[in-house]
C-alpha cells in the first residue's frame, strides 16, 4: 500500500477530462466579462499572504525555506492576489478584474474528510467601491454556474456589518462578540441559542440575538432586519443588501439569490455583503465569497474589493456525472508498417479523432489492450495485415 498524506487526493483521467471541460467554459465565460487571469505561486510567506488568509491556522500547511522564513501553501488566492494587486497591478487600472483556476491547500485533521488539496475556480474585482461590484460578482457567478451546467442552487447572502453592529449594540464587547460569531460560523444554531440564554441578558436583548436567526427569506427581511436595529449604525448594512437585490433583479439573476442575515463564512477578511452557493445533493457550499474592503491595505494600498471562489470538485459532485469517455481508435503497427501507420494516424488526428498509436511488439495481451478502443487497425504482416 503507498499512501498519500492525509487529504490528498488523486484525479483520475475521466474525471481530470470533466474537470478541463467544466473549467474552459467557466473561464471563458469570466474572460468575456473581461476578467484577465491570472497566476500566484502555490508557497507564500507566511507572515504576509499566511497571517493575512485568515483561514484558522491549524488549516495551513507550513514549510522552512533554506534561509529560515516559514512559509505556507496558500489557503485561498484572494490574499496572494490582494499582495499583487497592492504591489503592481492597481498601478495600471483600478477597479482591476481578476480570475483564476488554481488549487488552494488547507491541512485536514481526519482521513476521509475534506480534500487539504483542491481548486478554486474564482474572480476578484478590486477598487470597486460600490454595491455594483458586488452585484456584478454574484451575476458573473450565476453566469458561470449556469454555463457549467448547473441549474439548482441558491446563493445565500448575508452582510456581515450588520451581524457585527447587532453585536455590538447588545453584547458592548468583542470577545463575547467573537463568540456569538464563531457559533454562527460553524452553523450550530443550537449551540448558539443555549449560548445566547447564558449571557444573562435582558429579555429584549436577549429576544435580539435569538431573532437574527429568523432573518431568512426574500426581501421582507431586510424590513425585519432594519427592525432589530437600535440605531442609524448597521442601516447601511441594510441599504446595501436592499440596493443589492435591486441591482440583481436588473441582471436578471435574483430568483437564485434570498437574504440570510446571520450567515457569518470562514474567512474573517470579510467586511460587508457576503454570500454562500449552495447546490441540490451537496452539504456544503460550492463557492462563496463577499467584500472584504480592508485586505489591501495589509499590503500598503487602500483598495475595496470583492470577489468569489467555487470549488470545482463540489461543484462536479453537483453536476452528477462524469464525462462520457471518448471514442478513441487504436493503429497496431509492425516494424514494416511503421511510416504508413504514423501517416495513418496523422490524418485521423486531423480529423479530430483520438488516435492511439502502439507497436505490436510492445504489447503483451493484444486482445486485453485493444477490448476498450472503439475500433482496432492492424497495420501488420504477423497479425496478417489490416482486419
Ligand atoms: N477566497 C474565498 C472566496 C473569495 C474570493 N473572493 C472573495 N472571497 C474563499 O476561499 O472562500
Amino acid at each position: 500500500m503507498f499512501e498519500k498524506p492525509l487529504g490528498m487526493r488523486d484525479t483520475l483521467p475521466l474525471l481530470y477530462e470533466t474537470k478541463m471541460k467544466v473549467r474552459s467554459k467557466m473561464l471563458q465565460e469570466m474572460t468575456s466579462w473581461g476578467y484577465q487571469m491570472i497566476a500566484t505561486p502555490a508557497l507564500e510567506y507566511y507572515e504576509t499572504v499566511g497571517k493575512e488568509s485568515a483561514i484558522q491556522d491549524q488549516q495551513l500547511f507550513t514549510l522552512i525555506d533554506q534561509q529560515g522564513h516559514t512559509l505556507v501553501l496558500r489557503p485561498d488566492m484572494t490574499a496572494p492576489i490582494a499582495r499583487v494587486a497592492a504591489s503592481k497591478l492597481l498601478k495600471y487600472r483600478i477597479p482591476v478584474r481578476l480570475a483564476y483556476a488554481a488549487n488552494v491547500y488547507r491541512a485536514q485533521q481526519r482521513e476521509g474528510g475534506r480534500p487539504a488539496e483542491f481548486e478554486q475556480i474564482g474572480i476578484e474585482c478590486i477598487g470597486h467601491s460600490t454595491v455594483s461590484g458586488d452585484a456584478e460578482s454574484i451575476a458573473l457567478l450565476v453566469s458561470v454556474l449556469r454555463i457549467a451546467g448547473l441549474e439548482n442552487f441558491k446563493i445565500s447572502v448575508g452582510h456581515i456589518g450588520y451581524i457585527k453592529q447587532l453585536f455590538s449594540d447588545v453584547l458592548h464587547d468583542e470577545e463575547r462578540a467573537e463568540q456569538c460569531l464563531k457559533f454562527l460560523y460553524e452553523k450550530n444554531y443550537v449551540g448558539y441559542r443555549e449560548h445566547v440564554k447564558k449571557l444573562a441578558l435582558s429579555e429584549a436583548q436577549e429576544q435580539r440575538l435569538l431573532q437574527l436567526l429568523s432573518l431568512r427569506g426574500l426581501e421582507e427581511v431586510c424590513q425585519q432586519g432594519r427592525a432589530l436595529l437600535e440605531n442609524e449604525a448597521g442601516l447601511q448594512a441594510i441599504n446595501e443588501l436592499e440596493e443589492l437585490y435591486k441591482q440583481l433583479k436588473d441582471f436578471g439573476v435574483h430568483k437564485y439569490v434570498s437574504f440570510d442575515l446571520s450567515l457569518v463564512c470562514h474567512m474573517s477578511y470579510y467586511t460587508g455583503l457576503l454570500f454562500e452557493v449552495y447546490a441540490d445533493g451537496v452539504g456544503s457550499p460550492i463557492g462563496s465569497g463577499g467584500r472584504y474592503d480592508n485586505l489591501l491595505s495589509k499590503f500598503n494600498y487602500k483598495a475595496p474589493a470583492t470577489g468569489f471562489a467555487i470549488s470545482t470538485d463540489r461543484l462536479l459532485e453537483a453536476l452528477g456525472n462524469l464525462e462520457e469517455e471518448k471514442d478513441s481508435y487504436c493503429i497496431l503497427f509492425d516494424e514494416q508498417h511503421r511510416q504508413a501507420a504514423i501517416q495513418a494516424a496523422a490524418t485521423m488526428r486531423a480529423e479530430g479523432k483520438v488516435v492511439v498509436l502502439q507497436d505490436i511488439h510492445g504489447v503483451k495481451d493484444v486482445l486485453a489492450f485493444t477490448s476498450s478502443f472503439t475500433a482496432v487497425e492492424y497495420m501488420t504482416d504477423s497479425e496478417g495485415g489490416k482486419q
